[in-house]
């Protein structure tokens, strides 16, 4: 099971992750997505819970519109792990 980061390291991993939130808990991040149309939006859903899928790793996650509002845990340990962050960085890369 994924240990939960450090905040050293969590500090250093959200560094690399600028459009993401780290929530006062310091135990989630969080993204805001806005795309030009409910079709892009649920285009880009369908790749990521494919990707997500295959990582073993899933998002919490709402749909309205053409907006997608993503919150990432790792619900195992209670916190932000690593698979939080190379789930992030899939997520940015997909939206790019
Ligand atoms: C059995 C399975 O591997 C686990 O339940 C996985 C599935 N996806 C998961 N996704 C997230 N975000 N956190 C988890 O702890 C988690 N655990």
């Amino acid at each position: 099971m994924a240990e939960p980061m450090s905040i050293e390291e969590m500090r250093r991993a959200l560094e690399t992750l600028p459009m993401w939130e780290l929530e006062e808990a310091g135990t989630a991040i969080r993204r805001d997505l806005k795309f030009a149309s409910f079709a892009k939006a649920f285009a880009f859903m369908s790749e990521i819970a494919i990707t997500a899928d295959k990582m073993d790793h899933h998002p919490e996650w709402s749909n309205v519109y053409n907006r997608v509002s993503v919150r990432l845990t790792t619900h195992d340990a209670g916190g932000l792990t690593r698979k939080d962050i190379a789930l992030a960085q899939a997520i940015d890369g997909a939206a790019a």
